[in-house]
């Protein structure tokens, strides 16, 4: 995951860069709760992008600068706008972290600073690191104001402007969703994509030859964002976005649910699949810590589902399993 962040305020000519230093487990919980805090949206510079061997493996695409990662562990920033008092929300954040650290996730250092940043520097400066990235062997994904051609006819490109949803297709959790879906979507199948975000997921499906795709999250901003990027890439009439819980309420069958969510949450609707997924339907569940792949395998075959293949990046694991 790379910068997830554009803020659409007034204009102000000073801001407070807040900072936080933190895991990779930990850039959920963490965003989340600088989000909470009032944040209009993160950026995150992840260590881990430096060490993913993305050009031997398509070609040379992007160039990152070290000097602009941290060593190791994730920086997660957020800028305030000059009527708000950052002492105070670098207090309140470290609060927040003790909290989180208190529920048993490794924070790491959880070091948090604050420094004043001119308008001109931090408005354009999260631009520089998001460039298209060939993320599996068919998909590539394109900031919409960066220019890309594809290098094949094969190469499919997904346009994408990251608002404030998560999904801007680099964290490893959607780059393992993806290689899933390159592996078993067949065409014209249909996908259900639980927690779409960004709606990255449902966009890949089009590429790939999905002939409808409902995208679905619980968060309105993730909704706008999602329904944004589907006109962005112009799939409006194959890509349906809604705001729903889960699987609630969902009637119809699909081929394939994908679900880039949490383990805990993947959980509360394995029981959901049998019902909606057609006979031999896919199931790709993803954001899955590896401490907790065993408790997804063991609900989806609780729930009549064989496990095909598990796939891990970066301490992550996404799982492929099918209904028979
Ligand atoms: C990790 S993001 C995945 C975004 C995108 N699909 C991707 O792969 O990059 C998880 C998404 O799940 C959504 N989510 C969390 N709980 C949910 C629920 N109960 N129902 C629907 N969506 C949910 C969040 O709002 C978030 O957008």
């Amino acid at each position: 995951m790379v910068p997830v962040f554009l803020y659409l305020g007034g204009p102000s000519l000073k801001w407070t860069e807040v900072c936080v230093h933190t895991t990779n487990e930990a850039v959920e919980a963490v965003s989340n709760l600088l989000i909470e805090l009032g944040a209009d949206g993160v950026s995150i510079e992840d260590s881990e992008v430096l060490t993913r061997n993305w050009t031997n493996q398509y070609g040379e695409i992007i160039d990152l600068n070290p000097d602009d990662y941290p060593a190791e562990g994730v920086r997660i920033k957020t800028y305030l706008p000059e009527m708000v008092s950052g002492d105070e929300f670098i207090s309140q954040v470290k609060a927040g972290l003790q909290n989180i650290k208190e529920s048993g996730l490794d924070v790491g250092l959880a070091k948090v600073t604050g420094r004043e940043v001119d308008e001109e520097d931090w408005a354009n400066e999260w631009k520089q690191y998001y460039k298209p990235i060939r993320v599996t062997e068919k998909l590539t994904i394109k900031p919409f104001w960066e220019e890309y051609t594809p290098t094949s006819e094969a190469e499919q490109v997904i346009e994408l402007d990251p608002g404030m949803a998560f999904g801007t297709g680099t964290h490893p959790t959607t780059t393992l969703s993806m290689k899933l879906m390159e592996k078993y979507l067949h065409p014209n199948c249909t996908v259900v994509d639980v927690g779409c975000g960004s709606g990255i997921l449902s966009i890949a499906a089009v590429k790939l030859g999905a002939k409808q795709a409902l995208a679905l999250d619980l968060d309105p901003i993730a909704v706008k964002s999602a329904s944004e990027n589907v006109v962005l890439n112009g799939v409006e009439e194959i890509v349906q976005v809604k705001e729903a819980d889960l699987l609630k309420g969902m009637g119809e069958r699909t081929d394939v649910v994908v679900a880039n969510i949490l383990a805990e949450i993947i959980v509360l609707f394995t029981h959901d699949l049998p019902r909606v997924l057609v006979p031999g339907g896919i199931f790709i569940g993803s954001g899955i810590i590896e401490e907790k792949a065993d408790l997804v395998i063991q609900s989806l075959k609780t729930n009549g589902l064989q496990i095909l293949e598990t796939v891990y990046q970066d301490g992550w694991v996404a799982i492929a399993a099918k209904k028979w």
